[in-house]
């Protein structure tokens, strides 16, 4: 038999329903999100917390003709299904599949696309503008977590939409969480809002959204204007210039759908505050919503589980216990997130030194900035941020870390391809973001032992350093208790291409920047190929890389970031800068948007898997390699 659900093709099949068939389709949205994800892996607790909401937003409204702006976007599953997108949700964040986010070029319904959070209201106050420039009725709506709210781009978007006379709708989406629990002085605000004086005059969504009809409007001004002499101060975003509605319960439609419905009417910016919870109808991830927050495949009966048999230690994990470590030995250090504790592996930290954690909220510009206070007054702050996301700090980290030369540790995590999540996160861009910065330092430790020895050298300095590592596991290489450092800028000859002894320049070296050393080595296997751990992308091994240049007839760069500007550039500058003329090869991520999908899948479309790496040096430098290779290294065929 039919459901519900699986009659809603596109919201105008959902504005069909009779009111009182929304609460049956809630559910059935709901389950099908649980199933769905535990089929896939996703992020779930966001949107088993925005069922109610997303259905009552595209009954009210008249979408996709009205903009629908999610924030971050991690909760848009079940827009997704009802949008058209239900019966390929099993594709989900898979390689040709459906986005985990919002993407404009997957559906109409995709207003604009994010991942990247605290960006709606900006979009939508622009959409809104644009249909007052064009003279259009369009609605824009902005929905927004109270974790993406503490940025501080959210607070730029309010105060210009406070007064840009445009009818825009910013819904708060309250679930009192982040990924973790939230920090900051709003999310104290929000708490009080829900509280005492302010929740019993929860009447505010009577009173303010009556303002549609205007002699009900002049009784609730009166009544407003005395209540609020008496005991209801106006809220932050009055002050903003909105009008404050809520806070309602966001998984009641009967509060949802009406108060929706005069909103709609209302002129002028508009601010309605809706208290949800996430993973809700999901006992599990109600009682966990962190461990739920983004999960992979589960048995929805079940739940989560341990894996039985410990893997190999993430670049993360290695972090997180470098951090500890040196903590431990040095009372300077200070550890700094913007609210990506557990992504970041700053859980053990935290407890280990609650005083010298803070968890700044989403706010990547004021992390950079607060550490470089605080390297001012002698401490030793370590950032720990996805290289997607310190692009945010981009700035800050020119003008008031590098240019003061403050000794700032970047743990740049999620650097290169990321899989699921897509380009939004792929840590594409730091090398070359990063390389241009006087007085940055750039470490690309190849396996776990050299990503916490170069977070020891980097450590060490006294001015600014990086240090990138990818998500997930390396090697597998043994991990070092100690803290002993790699040599600051100092790469390594891993393997040598065989003949190197009579002294004339022959074959290919190629230079690895970072984990894509091993599939060089395998690569080179094949080739006979010379292979460098350059480990430093800046300031980049020239000693070394005179003396490679000056004993093989071609050089190949490798790097998982974006080619264009990376680190093979550097090694191009710095060959033209010492006058050593040869042919250069530079791999690495192409000039493109890299898709969502398992992280080798990808890699490999790019060229950068063993394979492909073989095969660009051949095809480039085929003669080079077969002419230096040894009899017992030739690849026929
Ligand atoms: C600029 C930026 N920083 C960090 C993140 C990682 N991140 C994704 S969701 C999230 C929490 C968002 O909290 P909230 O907006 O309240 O949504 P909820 O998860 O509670 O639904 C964070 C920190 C991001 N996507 N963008
Ligand atoms: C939506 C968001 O930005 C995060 O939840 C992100 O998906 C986490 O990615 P990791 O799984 O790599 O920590
Ligand atoms: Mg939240």
């Amino acid at each position: 038999m039919a459901t519900l659900l699986d009659t809603i093709n596109d919201p105008a099949d959902l504005r069909k329903l009779p009111r009182a068939q929304l609460k049956p389709l809630a559910e059935e949205l709901r389950a099908f999100v649980l199933d769905s994800v535990s089929r896939t892996g996703g992020h779930l607790s966001s949107n088993l917390g925005t069922v109610e909401l997303t259905i009552a937003l595209h009954y009210v409204f008249n979408t996709p003709y009205d903009r629908v702006v999610w924030d971050v976007g991690h909760q848009t599953y079940p827009h997704k299904i009802l949008t058209g997108r239900r019966e390929r949700m099993g594709t989900l964040r898979q390689l040709g599949g459906v986005s985990g986010f919002p993407v404009r070029s997957e559906s109409p319904y995709d207003n604009f696309g994010t991942a990247h959070s605290s960006t709606s209201i900006s979009a939508a106050l622009g959409m809104a503008m644009a249909a007052k420039q064009k003279g259009e009725d369009r609605k824009a709506i902005a929905i927004i977590g109270d974790g993406a709210m503490s940025a501080g781009m959210a607070f730029e978007a309010l105060n210009n939409a406070g007064v840009a006379e445009c009818d825009l709708l910013v819904i708060l989406n309250d679930n009192d969480m982040s990924i973790s629990p939230p920090v900051g002085a709003l999310n104290r605000y929000l708490a009080q809002l829900m509280s005492g004086q302010f929740y019993a005059a929860a009447k505010n969504v009577g009173k303010n959204v009556l303002k549609v009809a205007p002699p009900l409007f002049e009784l609730a001004r009166r009544l407003e204007e005395g209540a609020k002499g008496l005991v209801v101060p106006a809220t932050l975003f009055e002050k903003f210039g909105f009008n404050y509605i809520g806070p309602i319960d966001g998984h009641d439609l009967d509060s949802l759908i009406p108060t929706l419905e005069n909103i709609r009417q209302l002129k002028g910016p508009q601010f309605l505050h809706v208290v949800t919870k996430k993973g809700q109808g999901y006992k599990l991830a109600e009682a966990d919503p962190v461990a739920y927050h983004g999960p992979g495949k589960f048995d929805p009966a079940v739940g989560l589980t341990k894996p039985s048999a410990p893997s190999k230690p993430t670049f993360t994990q290695v972090f997180g216990q470098w951090l500890c470590d040196m903590a431990a030995h040095d009372a300077r250090l200070v550890g700094i997130t913007p609210a990506m504790r557990e992504g970041s592996g700053m859980v053990e930290f935290e407890k280990m030194f609650p005083t010298r954690y803070f968890d700044v909220g989403i706010a990547e510009q004021h992390a950079v900035t607060f550490a470089a206070g605080m390297a001012c007054e002698g401490m030793k702050p370590v950032v720990a941020i996805y290289s997607t996301f310190l692009q945010r700090g981009y700035d800050q980290l020119v003008h008031d870390v590098a240019l003061q030369n403050l000794p700032v540790v970047f743990a740049l995590d999620r650097a290169g391809i990321v899989g699921a999540d897509g380009p939004t996160h792929a840590g594409a861009y730091d090398i070359p973001y990063l390389r241009c910065i006087p007085n940055m330092g750039i470490a690309c430790p190849a396996d776990e032992n050299e990503c916490r020895k170069l977070l020891t050298a980097a450590f060490r300095q006294d001015h600014p350093v990086a240090v990138r590592y990818p998500r997930g596991a390396g090697a597998g290489v043994a991990v070092e208790p100690g803290l002993d450092a790699l040599p600051y800028g100092k790469g390594e000859i891993r393997r040598e291409r065989a003949g190197m002894a009579d002294g004339a320049p022959r074959g290919v070296a190629i230079l690895a920047f970072g984990t894509l050393l091993y599939p060089a080595l395998a690569a080179a296997e094949r080739l006979g190929a010379t292979v460098v751990n350059m480990r430093w992308a800046k300031p980049l091994d020239t000693e070394l890389l005179a003396q490679v240049a000056s004993r093989h007839e071609a050089l190949v760069t490798l790097e998982e970031g974006a080619v264009m500007g990376g680190a093979g550039s550097a090694v191009g500058e710095a060959l033209q800068a010492a006058g050593i003329v040869m042919p250069l090869l530079q791999l690495g991520l192409r000039d493109e948007f890299t898709p969502h999908g398992d992280p080798a899948r990808v890699l490999a479309m790019q060229g950068l898997d063993a394979a492909g790496i073989e095969a660009s040096i051949r095809t480039r430098f085929g003669e080079l390699v077969d002419r230096a290779a040894p009899p017992s290294l030739k690849v026929v065929g």
